[in-house]
């Protein structure tokens, strides 16, 4: 394990913007870190980045409380990337071996590890080491930036929306270098991504955050109320096409709900067949299929205003016979439901 936090707070102005009662990070996995704006996403990377103090809780790196004795020798090993990083007025291979001379490297060494940064990029040593800052799309210059953090083979990247504002040629290179630094040095990967895809084929787990906290499941399957009260602990929302949700349990301030996209099956036809006890049945269409890291198969269905994913086996889809445009039906207990 490489950091544990508990009991973490993070304050502005009295308000809460981050409350995270525990959370692990494991050594050496990717994590995509989601959530909408204002979840606190950029709060928990500077945490994470020594950047930032929380106002209460505990963090361990490494198994040792980090104290603020050790957060200069800490901020060496960890190394964090914004959205739109301004690149220093230098050339690119300067702006690549800052770093590296600041932490007094053999020039040997800094030639090496600035050509082999620039080329996980895709940023060829004869056609960029000479240009200057302002030579570069874009694109390229996140992609330098990117590369100066790599150089420093960093035991942990934080990242927090790299590829927000490039193009997909320059989106692709940055994330495959995300992979490249997982697998060549073992570098732990926290990434602020939107890109359900990325999230499903390459990273190894999601934080999902909300509100400032950690929520139960990840990035899809949030359905926001407002609920009307239809029994006892029974809420009901009505989505536009008609269609009703029905979900269970104690409503939270935030008045919204996740579903785990394992705990939504999939039917062909409206019958229900789980043995008779009240579930979600709801129509909509099949709008994507993506095989996910788990060897698992990712299927969204739009039905209303909604988009759910659902987890399935790939020779549960087999026998079903379901493809993109397909009519389903989503079903799910409203007891599987959690409150955010
Ligand atoms: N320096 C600050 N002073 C006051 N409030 C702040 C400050 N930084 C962040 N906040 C507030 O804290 C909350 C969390 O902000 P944060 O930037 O961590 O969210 P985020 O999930 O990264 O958002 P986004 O997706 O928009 O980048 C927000 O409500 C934000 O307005």
């Amino acid at each position: 394990m490489l950091y544990r936090l508990t009991g973490i707070k993070r304050y502005y102005n009295e308000r809460c913007a981050l409350s995270i009662d525990h959370l692990v990070i494991e050594e050496g996995k990717i994590y995509g870190l989601v959530g909408p704006n204002g979840s606190g996403k950029t709060t928990l990377l500077r945490i994470l980045a020594f950047l930032d103090e929380p106002d209460a809780g505990n963090i361990y790196y490494n198994g040792s409380l980090v104290s603020p004795q050790l957060v200069p020798s800490l901020r060496r090993e960890v190394t964090m990337l914004l959205q739109n990083t301004r690149l220093l007025t230098r050339r690119v291979k300067d702006n690549v071996a800052f770093g590296l001379k600041m932490r007094h490297m053999d020039l040997n060494t800094i030639k090496h590890r600035v050509k082999e940064a620039l080329e996980m990029v895709g940023l060829p040593v004869k056609d960029f080491a000479n240009r200057q800052w302002y030579e570069l799309s874009g694109g390229e210059a996140q992609r330098v930036a990117l590369a100066a953090r790599l150089a420093l083979r960093p035991k942990v990247l934080l990242l927090d929306e790299p590829t927000a504002n490039v193009d997909t040629v320059s989106e692709t290179l940055i994330n495959e270098a995300v992979v490249r630094a997982k697998e060549e040095w073992k570098t732990t990967i926290i990434m602020v991504s939107h890109d359900l895809l990325w999230l499903y084929n390459s990273a190894d787990e999601t934080i999902s955050l909300w509100g400032g906290r950690v929520a139960s499941h990840g990035p899809e399957n949030v359905i926001l109320g407002p609920w009307e009260k239809v029994g006892d602990g029974l809420y009901c929302k009505k989505l536009k096409d008609g269609q009703k949700i029905y979900v269970s349990g104690i409503p939270s301030s935030s008045n919204a709900v996740t579903v785990s996209p394992g705990d939504i099956s999939l039917l062909s036809n409206a019958i229900n067949d789980d043995g008779g006890s009240a579930c979600n049945l709801l129509r909509g269409l099949v709008t994507q299929m993506v095989y996910s890291n788990d060897g698992l198969l990712r299927v969204s269905i739009a039905l209303g205003e909604l988009n759910l994913v659902s987890l399935v086996d790939k020779d549960y889809i087999k026998s079903l016979d379901i493809y993109p445009g397909m009519e389903v039906y989503a079903s799910f207990k409203p007891s599987a439901a959690q409150w955010l």
